[in-house]
């Protein structure tokens, strides 16, 4: 393609994207399959022009000086993003062939404005809403910058090796026989890293469960729980099942792991994931329901809640998703993770575990709603994670994750611990 179709199919997409309502990453795949036409280069071109515009939607805004249409975002992440210059852009705007139309008179001013703005806000160089600047301040203080530089690059794509069926060691061999850079995680010890964008459906690792896509965050919530063989294991908002899955392999098949939700349309995602692991008969999936807490109260050595949450630690995989957060929503989801860990701290047994997790990174959803929890169920006390998860600070109610400190996703987690009985 020439690089003016490049820059056609990048401002389609965005078009495509702004109608959506589906995540992006969903339709730009649509996009390709149904253009076959489009090589691998063309298609790495316009997804660093389409991924660009996306991380860096509040500051091209900014510095075109309107709440830019998807056709001068694709342009102006063009010229931003090093793929072209204005004046060479402009020349390609023929409208002819595959080519975008001519600029207008305010498209043309908005490109020209991209070399003449000095200082930003912080929220327009770091592209998050204005509204959450003290709920992302409160956390990140003076490395707020440094973060959100992070949270605006590209996600590495993580491995969690299913040790129920292969090593760490075997399965980077493995990796490295298909041609695939792949290096041992930093922080996870059954975590593999792959370098470049890789698709894994169709490779026999994948196939056969040896591994699962699973970003290293993730990995260290799981081991938070320090699942062991025998134990009984409650995964209260399992979802599709990756936390249960990586603590299914850390019990080695062997106890109990009952999965719960409220969606049981979700949990059904699950089984695939189970067969393929090898672990479908090992893992109980169930609804919530208020019979099934009477019977299961106390039942549990450890409880997980991996809470519904805000996703403010996901912004690098959904970068537009920041666009329609807002501090009441936050405060929403406080509520609602309250109310979730209350109900779940029921199944924990006396002297049992009870681990709290989000992919958010405002306190507010994070050490706010342990520290509620603490003040509500004095039955319970925090504990020091430094064990189960080594070399990562615990800040008296959890661990915080983030893209610049760690290089995983914004995660927290924290593990409350019930008195013994007596
Ligand atoms: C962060 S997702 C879980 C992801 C999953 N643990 C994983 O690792 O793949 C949160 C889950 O909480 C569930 N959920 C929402 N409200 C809930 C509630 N009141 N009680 C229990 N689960 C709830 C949602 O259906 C969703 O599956």
């Amino acid at each position: 393609m020439q690089p003016a179709a490049r820059i056609s199919a990048a401002i389609e997409i965005l078009i495509e994207i702004a109608a959506a309502t589906e995540a992006a990453d969903r339709v730009v795949d649509r996009y390709f399959r149904n253009r076959r036409y489009a090589g691998k280069q063309d298609r790495a071109a316009i997804n660093g022009i389409v991924w660009y515009a996306l991380r860096r939607q509040g500051s091209i805004a900014h510095l075109t000086g309107e709440a830019a249409s998807p056709r001068l975002t694709a342009m102006a992440a063009a010229v931003l993003s090093g793929f072209t210059d204005a004046a060479t852009l402009e020349g390609w705007c023929t409208g002819e062939g595959h080519a975008p139309a001519p600029l207008s008179a305010a498209e043309r001013a908005g490109l020209g404005r991209l070399a003449t703005v000095g200082d930003v806000p912080d929220c327009v160089a770091g592209d998050y809403p204005e509204s959450l600047d003290p709920l992302l301040r409160r956390r990140f203080g003076d490395r707020l910058g440094a973060v959100m530089a992070a949270m605006a690059g590209r996600a590495p794509l993580d491995l969690r090796v299913n040790t129920l069926k292969a090593t760490r060691e075997e399965v980077l061999g493995e990796l490295a026989g298909l041609g695939l850079r792949a290096v041992p995680c930093a922080l996870s010890p059954v975590g593999i890293r792959i370098e470049g964008r890789e698709r894994l459906g169709q490779l026999a690792p994948f196939a056969e469960g040896r591994i699962e896509v699973q970003d290293e965050g993730s990995q260290l919530v799981a081991l938070a729980c320090a699942a062991r063989p025998g134990q009984a294991i409650a995964d209260y908002c399992a979802g599709a099942g990756g936390k249960a899955l990586a603590l299914a392999a850390a019990m080695n098949g062997q106890g109990r792991l009952l999965a719960l939700d409220v969606e049981e349309r979700r949990l059904s995602r699950m089984k695939p994931r189970l067969e393929r692991a090898g672990i479908a008969g090992f893992v109980e999936t169930a609804a919530i329901s208020p019979e099934l807490m009477a019977r299961e109260a106390g039942a549990f050595d450890c409880v997980l809640v991996d809470a519904p949450c805000s996703l403010s630690g996901t912004w690098r995989r959904n970068p537009a998703a920041r666009w329609s957060l807002t501090p009441d929503r936050v405060a929403e989801l406080a509520e609602l993770q309250g109310q979730i860990i209350d109900e779940a701290a029921r199944l924990v047994r006396p002297g049992g575990r009870l681990v709290y997790a989000t992919c958010s990174v405002f306190m507010e959803e994070d050490e706010d709603v342990v520290a509620g929890f603490l003040t509500r169920h004095p039955d319970f006390a925090p504990l020091a994670l430094e064990q189960a998860l080594p070399g990562i600070m615990d800040n008296g109610l959890g661990v915080a994750l983030d893209p610049a400190a760690q290089g995983t996703d914004g995660f927290f987690v924290s593990a409350v611990t019930r008195a013994s009985a007596g």
